[in-house]
Parts: C-alpha cells; sequence; structure tokens
C-alpha cells in the first residue's frame, strides 16, 4: 500500500502570489464530473489547471497529484514516457475516491518546453539519456518549481496532501513551498520497451521510487 509519513510542515519561504484564479466551471468527462479551475500566472500567461473531485476545502490528506504537462504522450500517445498513464491512474484515482485533486500544470518537458523536448529526444536516439541530453542542450536536470501548485492548493484551502507520486524531489519541493506533504501515494505504471530506460533513468539519477522488475517490491497497489 502507500508510503506513511509525518505530515511535513516546514515552509521555508515567503508565500508567492503569482496567480489569478481565472475562471471555473464543472465539466463532464467518463470518469465523472470535474470540477475545473483555471489559474492565470501573472509573470508570463500560462493557464494552470486544477482538476477537482468532491469538496477538499478545509481537508487533511487529500489525495493530489501534480502532474507536469507532456504533450506527447497525453495527446498524441508517445509510448516514451508513462506520463499520459500517471494522468489517466491520477484521475480514475480521485473520481473512485470520490475525493482528490489533479492539477494540471504548464511545464512541458520538465520545464524546457516542447521544442526543447523534441530536441532532447532527437539527441536521446543517438545514445544520451534525459539528463544528459538536457545538460548538451544547455539545460539543468529539471527546471520545474512548485511555488504554481503550492499556490493552487493554498486557493483550494487543502491543509495537507496524500502525494501521488514517485518522485521524492517533488515532495522535498512542496514542503519547501509551504506545502504539508501527509504521505506519498506510488503512482504506479507498465513499462513498455520503448520507456523502460526512461523509467530507469528516473530510478538511478533522481531516485524515483519506481519499481519496474518482479524482484522489486511487489506488494504496493496501483494508485488507481
Ligand atoms: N526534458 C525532458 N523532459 C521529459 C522527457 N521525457 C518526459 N519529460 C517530461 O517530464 C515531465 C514528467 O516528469 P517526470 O520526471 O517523468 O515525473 P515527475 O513528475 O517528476 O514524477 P512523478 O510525480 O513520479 O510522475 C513531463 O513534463 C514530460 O514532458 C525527456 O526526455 N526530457
Ligand atoms: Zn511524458
Amino acid at each position: 500500500m502507500s508510503d506513511t509519513r509525518s505530515p511535513q510542515v516546514l515552509p521555508t519561504r515567503k508565500p508567492t502570489q503569482h496567480l489569478e484564479r481565472y475562471s471555473e466551471a464543472d465539466v463532464p468527462t467518463a470518469r465523472g464530473v470535474l470540477r475545473t479551475i483555471v489559474f492565470r500566472d501573472k509573470r508570463n500567461g500560462r493557464e494552470h489547471v486544477a482538476l477537482v473531485v468532491g469538496e477538499p476545502a478545509g481537508l487533511d490528506g487529500v489525495p493530489v497529484r501534480i502532474h507536469s504537462e507532456c504533450l506527447t504522450s497525453e495527446v498524441f500517445g508517445s509510448l516514451k514516457c508513462d506520463c499520459r498513464e500517471q494522468l489517466d491512474r491520477a484521475l480514475d484515482f480521485v473520481t473512485q475516491n470520490g475525493l482528490g485533486v489533479v492539477l494540471y500544470l504548464r511545464q512541458e518537458g520538465r520545464g524546457i518546453g516542447l521544442g526543447n523536448k523534441i530536441k532532447a529526444y532527437a539527441l536521446q536516439s543517438k545514445g544520451l539519456d534525459t539528463y544528459e541530453a538536457n545538460r548538451q542542450l544547455g539545460f539543468a536536470d529539471d527546471l520545474r518549481s512548485y511555488d504554481v501548485a503550492a499556490e493552487m492548493l493554498r486557493s483550494l484551502d487543502v491543509r495537507s496532501v496524500d502525494l501521488i507520486t514517485n518522485n521524492p524531489l517533488k515532495i522535498a519541493g512542496l514542503v519547501e513551498e509551504g506545502v504539508a506533504v501527509r504521505r506519498r501515494i506510488p503512482s504506479r505504471t507498465e513499462h513498455n520497451p520503448h520507456n523502460v530506460d526512461y523509467l530507469k533513468t528516473k530510478r538511478e539519477r533522481t531516485g524515483h521510487l519506481i519499481e519496474l522488475f518482479a524482484e522489486d517490491d511487489d506488494t504496493e497497489a496501483k494508485a488507481g
């Protein structure tokens, strides 16, 4: 099942105010109605989305997925990563649970943007891994920040989260922004011949908590 963690509530930064809560409506989907709230970043016009199920305001331990945009897998069906499946599983989880939030952040390609991600893919086809390719293009491993996610959770009045993720750096980044993370819910997906190296690289380079093979611990339930 899920890891249990003590709540981590040690904000080290002053809360930011980059977002305008711009619009919201109920959107019907095959999984049920998603309350869809759009936040605009006043610095750059980027529109981030909160998909809300149930009434998370004032609650502790709200299941939350903070998902970074991945056009190639989510729209075009690319098999090079597992982002689409992670998004699907998270939406399954919150809708079946009747309570939860999926934050969809416009941080394509870990923040380098679509065009640069495709440049990185071209380098990967010559043998570089995802992080080496980023560095060859002059980028750090991961340009994402979690101040926006923290602001959205504050706006929704979520008191603490059960975060659906495999990425320990994401938990640390959120805690740094003042979000109370009560525990982690693993985000498990299937691997395929196209994404297995990408998943292994995440596990080796940034400590993603991913069980890939039969010899790995297989007792955790899928987050979906
Ligand atoms: N720069 C770069 N970004 C990639 C690549 N493959 C996928 N991405 C992006 O990576 C982001 C997803 O981040 P991941 O590191 O896979 O996962 P995570 O969000 O940190 O961790 P989880 O919460 O466990 O999913 C998406 O924005 C993808 O577009 C790649 O080869 N290069
Ligand atoms: Zn992806």
